[in-house]
């Protein structure tokens, strides 16, 4: 085994550390950092090696929401001198989990990754910027319960800065705004005041708004994209580029696993409530309490874009989640409605 870990750089903390307590004799603890099918590699004070889960773990998984996924902290085997291979027999509570719902025969979550505690908004401010992406971001980033910090790049491809700032300042109630350049150096600063010994950080955005090169410049000296021969994963599948949970030099922890690049939007009709707050205000304005936004009379929601107040784009986004979020909460089972209610409460709670 190599790279022996302290648990604190990978973002340990006293929460942690007392769940722990009643493990701590019998058993190891470690980071989840890449996941293979079936395998997954840990990160631990041991060094890092390959796990997989215990029997009982499947048997009790009543999904893959409860099987790991990268960022976890899971209870293992006790690690010896020399071991390479180890079991997973528990997953310590999750922070916060970046998931999307998969349709089948009902509708299942699969976790894409854990205990974010900062999730950067990527979003390039030449061809891609678009505010009505931007609002599913934050939709979603309010749902993983990680807190979102919006981050504009390419600065040096926009000449009209200012303006795009403005738009985005109008969508992004409480949730700080940065416009950098990886080109002209500009702007990085901005992320590092983020980043202390064992924060977790993730950068979602589309592909080619410039994540790499962020992590890249971060990462400075260190940088380590590895190619990883990979025979462990899928069949016929022979080298991926492995980026998985790295160290950043100054103290926090990237994950950037490929699903968390691009994850699709989230179906949960309470956090779409806190992205479009001003929505939220103004039908408590509407004359019937019950009102759809639609053709009731006095509506406020209708009014404001007739006044210019609101933007049809803006009601149309939040209209269009709205639906998509009811009909995913018709097809959920009531075991995962019930557990999605108790989130979301925490979840309201923590933000307040
Ligand atoms: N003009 C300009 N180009 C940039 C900047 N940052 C990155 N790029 C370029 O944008 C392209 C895409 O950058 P990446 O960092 O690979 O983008 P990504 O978001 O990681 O893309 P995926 O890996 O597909 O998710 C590269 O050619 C970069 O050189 C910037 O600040 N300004
Ligand atoms: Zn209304």
């Amino acid at each position: 085994m190599t790279n022996k870990y302290n648990l604190y750089d990978l973002g340990w903390n006293e929460r942690l550390e007392k769940e722990f307590e009643q493990y701590r004799n019998f058993y190891s603890v470690g980071r989840i950092a890449v996941e293979y099918k079936n395998l997954y590699k840990v990160y631990s004070e041991q060094g890092n090696i390959l796990a997989s889960v215990s029997g009982k773990m499947i048997n009790s998984a009543s999904g893959r929401q409860d099987y790991p996924a990268v960022g976890d902290w899971v209870i293992l085997d006790k690690i010896k001198e020399n071991d390479d291979r180890t079991i997973i027999h528990e997953i310590l509570s999750r922070k916060s989990k970046f998931s999307r719902k998969i349709a089948g025969r009902t509708f299942e979550e699969q976790i894409i990754a854990t205990n974010v505690d900062i999730a950067f908004l990527c979003m390039s401010l030449n061809n891609n910027f678009n505010l009505r992406r931007l609002e599913r971001y934050i939709t979603m980033a309010w749902d993983s319960g990680s807190k979102p910090v919006i981050l504009l790049t390419k600065a040096d491809l926009c000449d009209d800065i200012e303006e795009k700032l403005k738009q985005v300042r109008e969508i992004s109630f409480g949730i700080d705004v940065h416009f950098i350049s990886c080109i002209h150096k500009l702007g990085i600063t901005h992320i590092n005041e983020y980043i202390n010994k064992g924060i977790t950080l993730a950068f979602l955005g589309s592909s080619g708004v410039g994540k790499s090169t962020i992590i890249n410049e971060l990462l400075g000296e260190n940088r380590q994209v590895t190619k990883e021969v990979s025979n462990i994963g899928e069949k016929g599948k022979h080298t991926t580029t492995n980026r998985e949970l790295m160290l950043l030099p100054n103290g926090g922890v990237v994950i950037d696993t490929p699903g968390m690049r691009e994850l699709h939007v989230l179906d949960v009709s309470d956090s779409i409530e806190t992205a479009f707050e001003d929505i939220e205000e103004l039908s408590l304005q509407c004359k019937f309490s019950d009102c759809t936004h639609t053709t009731e009379p006095k509506c406020a929601v209708i009014n404001a874009i007739n006044n210019g107040i609101l933007s049809k784009e803006r009601y149309e986004s939040y209209m269009k989640l709205k639906k998509e979020a009811e009909y995913t909460e018709r097809k959920l089972n009531r075991k995962a409605a019930m557990e999605y209610k108790n989130y979301v409460k925490k979840l309201s709670k923590s933000l307040r």
